[in-house]
C-alpha cells in the first residue's frame, strides 16, 4: 500500500477541482432550459465558466471545503490503521497546496487547526466486502447547503401542504417542503438525498449515502423510482431557481433510499447538496495502493467551453439589464438610486467578513475605516506567491443570512454601504438599507474562480486570530460583479421568490400517491 497516500492526495485534488460528468450533464441540462438573457441564465453561465476556471487552474470549484468525508470498502486483511493515517497526510498535504481550505474549527475555543485535521475531521468511514479491491469515495459537501439539510417526524403539519402523513405521499410531502426551505441558501440548483426511515443519525447517514448516487441512475425500488421521478418533475415547478433568483430550475437531481423504522418513529432526512456537487471515487489495488479506475466516468463528458461561445451569443442579444459601476468610498446618493434588478460592477476596494467578524465588530472598534465601503461575505482560500505575497485562490461568497442578527447595526455603526453575500438577507437587514441608505448584492454562490480571477491584490489583513476563512481581507478587485437583490427602497428579491414558490407549494398539497 505504499503509493495509498499519494493516491489519496490525487483523488482529493480532482475532487475539488474537478467537477464529475454526471453532475455536468446535469447543469448542462438546466442550462439548455433557461432563456437567454434571465437573472438564471447568467447565473448559469457564471456557474458552467467557474467550472471551466476550476478545471484549467486545477484550484478549488468552490471555497468551501466542507468536512471532508471518506467512504471505504476494504476486503479482509487490509490495514485500516494505516489507511487513516495516509488519508490524514493527504488531506495535510492537499491543503498546505491550497486545493482545500482549513476547515476545521474547535467548536469550543474557534481555534482554525489550519490543516484540516482534528477531532472529527476528515470523516472516514470503513467497511468490509468480498472483493478483492479497496473502494474509496470523498465527498466535499459544503457548509452553506449542509445547513440546509432536513429532517422531518411523520405524522408533522407542514407548511403550504398541510398534514403529512406516515405513508408514500406524506413522504413525498417532506421532499417537496425540503426544497422549498433551501430557498437559493445553498446554491441551487442542488441535489437532494433522501432517506426514509432509520433513527435520526441513520436517517441522515441513508441521506448522505444517497449523495453517492450516480446523478443518472434509475432507482431499482418501483415506488422509490416514481417519487424521484414526481420530484424531479415537479419540484422545478417552485420557480426558485438558480441561486434563489427564479427559474426553470431549482433542483438537478433526487435520490431516495428506504431502510427499516421501529413503530414509535418515522424519519424523512434530507441531505441537500449545492450544484457544486464535489463527489469523486476511486478502486485501489490493495496491494500497492495505486488507483486501477476512476468512478463516475461513464457516459458523455460536457464541453462548457463550447456551450459557453454560444450562450454569451444569445445574451448578448437579449440582454436588458442596467450595468452600475461602483468604487468604494460609496455615497448614500450612488446607493439610493440602485434598484433590485441592477447589476453591480465593483473596482477597488472590498473588505471580507463573515461570522466571526460580525460578531466581533458588533462591540469592538473596526481595524480599518469602513465608512462608504463594501463587506465581502467570504472566506476565501488564500496561498502565498514566490515574493511571500498573500494571493486569493478561491474566493466565493457565503450564505449571508447567518449575519442577519448583526447586520442593519454593524452597517450603521460603521457606515458600510454595501454587503456581498448570497441567499439574501431579512426583514431587519432590509429595514437597515432603507433607514440607512444601503445595499444587498448577491454574488454567484460557489463560483470561487470567477471572483478569485478579478482579485487583483491583497492589501492587508486583520484578525487573523479567527483563522484564514474569518479573518477580514482587504482586497483590491476589477471586474467584480454582482446584482441587487435587496435595495433601500423596501423591495428584495428574495421575499418576492419566498412568497411566490410558497404560494406554487402549495398547488401540490392534493395526495398524489395513495
Ligand atoms: O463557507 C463558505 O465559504 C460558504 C458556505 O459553504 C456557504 O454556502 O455558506
Ligand atoms: S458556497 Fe455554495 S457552492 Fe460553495 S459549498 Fe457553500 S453551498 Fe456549496
Amino acid at each position: 500500500m505504499e503509493k495509498f497516500q499519494e493516491s489519496m492526495y490525487k483523488l482529493i485534488v480532482e475532487t475539488s477541482t474537478n467537477l464529475p460528468k454526471d453532475v455536468r450533464r446535469a447543469i448542462a441540462k438546466a442550462k439548455a432550459k433557461e432563456n437567454a438573457g434571465t437573472r438564471a441564465a447568467m447565473s448559469l453561465d457564471t456557474i458552467t465558466r467557474n467550472i471551466t476556471m476550476a478545471d484549467d487552474n486545477v484550484s478549488p470549484i468552490c471555497q468551501d471545503t466542507g468536512l471532508p468525508t471518506f467512504k471505504i470498502k476494504v476486503p479482509v486483511n487490509v490495514n485500516q490503521i494505516e489507511m487513516k493515517k495516509a488519508i490524514r497526510q493527504a488531506v495535510a498535504e492537499a491543503t498546505a497546496q491550497t486545493k482545500l481550505r482549513p476547515n476545521s474549527v474547535d467548536s469550543i475555543t474557534g481555534d482554525n487547526s489550519g490543516d484540516n485535521l482534528g477531532e472529527g475531521t476528515p470523516v472516514i468511514k470503513f467497511e468490509q466486502w468480498e472483493e478483492d479491491y479497496v473502494d474509496v469515495r470523498l465527498i466535499l459537501k459544503g457548509g452553506g447547503c449542509e445547513n440546509k439539510n432536513i429532517q422531518y417526524s411523520l405524522p408533522a403539519e407542514l407548511e403550504g401542504l398541510g398534514r403529512a402523513g406516515r405513508d408514500l405521499d406524506g413522504i413525498r410531502k417532506c421532499i417537496m417542503h425540503s426544497v422549498y426551505q433551501a430557498q437559493g441558501q445553498g446554491c441551487s440548483a442542488g441535489f437532494i438525498g433522501v432517506g426514509i426511515g432509520g433513527d435520526r443519525t441513520s436517517g441522515y447517514e441513508l441521506a448522505k449515502e444517497m449523495l453517492f448516487r450516480s446523478a443518472d441512475d434509475v432507482n431499482p425500488n418501483e415506488n422509490l423510482r416514481q417519487l424521484e421521478e414526481y420530484v424531479m418533475e415537479n419540484a422545478n415547478k417552485l420557480g426558485i431557481g438558480t441561486m434563489g433568483f427564479g427559474g426553470e430550475t431549482t433542483l438537478l437531481g433526487c435520490k431516495v433510499g428506504v431502510i427499516n423504522r421501529i413503530p414509535a418513529s418515522f424519519f424523512v432526512s434530507v441531505a441537500y447538496n449545492c450544484w457544486a456537487y464535489r463527489r469523486l471515487g476511486v478502486k485501489i489495488n490493495p496491494a500497492t495502493g495505486e488507483i486501477s479506475e476512476w468512478l463516475y466516468q461513464e457516459g458523455e463528458s460536457v464541453d462548457f467551453a463550447k456551450l459557453q461561445e454560444e450562450a454569451t451569443a444569445e445574451i448578448a442579444a437579449t440582454e436588458e439589464v442596467r450595468n452600475v459601476t461602483l468604487q468604494a468610498p460609496i455615497s448614500e446618493e450612488e446607493i439610493r438610486a440602485l434598484k433590485v434588478g441592477d447589476v453591480v460592477t465593483i473596482n477597488g476596494m472590498m473588505h471580507t467578513g463573515r461570522d466571526a467578524i460580525h460578531k466581533y465588530l458588533t462591540d469592538h472598534d473596526a481595524p480599518i475605516d469602513l465608512n462608504g465601503q463594501i463587506i465581502y461575505h467570504c472566506g476565501p482560500v488564500m496561498g502565498k506567491d514566490e515574493n511571500d505575497q498573500w494571493v486569493v485562490k478561491a474566493a466565493g461568497p457565503t450564505t449571508s443570512i447567518r449575519e442577519e442578527p448583526y447586520q442593519g447595526d454593524i452597517m450603521k455603526k460603521f457606515g458600510i454601504r454595501a454587503v456581498i453575500g448570497k441567499g439574501g438577507m431579512g426583514k431587519k437587514t432590509l429595514q437597515a438599507l432603507q433607514d440607512h441608505g444601503g445595499v444587498y448584492l448577491n454574488a454567484i454562490g460557489g463560483a470561487a474562480q470567477y471572483y478569485a480571477e478579478c482579485m487583483e491584490k491583497v492589501e492587508g489583513v486583520d484578525l487573523m486570530q479567527f483563522g484564514v476563512p474569518e479573518a477580514m481581507w482587504h482586497i483590491n478587485v476589477k471586474g467584480f460583479t454582482a446584482v441587487v437583490t435587496m435595495d433601500s427602497h423596501g423591495n428584495s428579491l428574495h421575499q418576492e421568490v419566498e412568497s411566490s414558490s410558497l404560494e406554487r407549494l402549495a398547488q401540490f398539497k392534493e395526495p398524489v400517491f395513495k
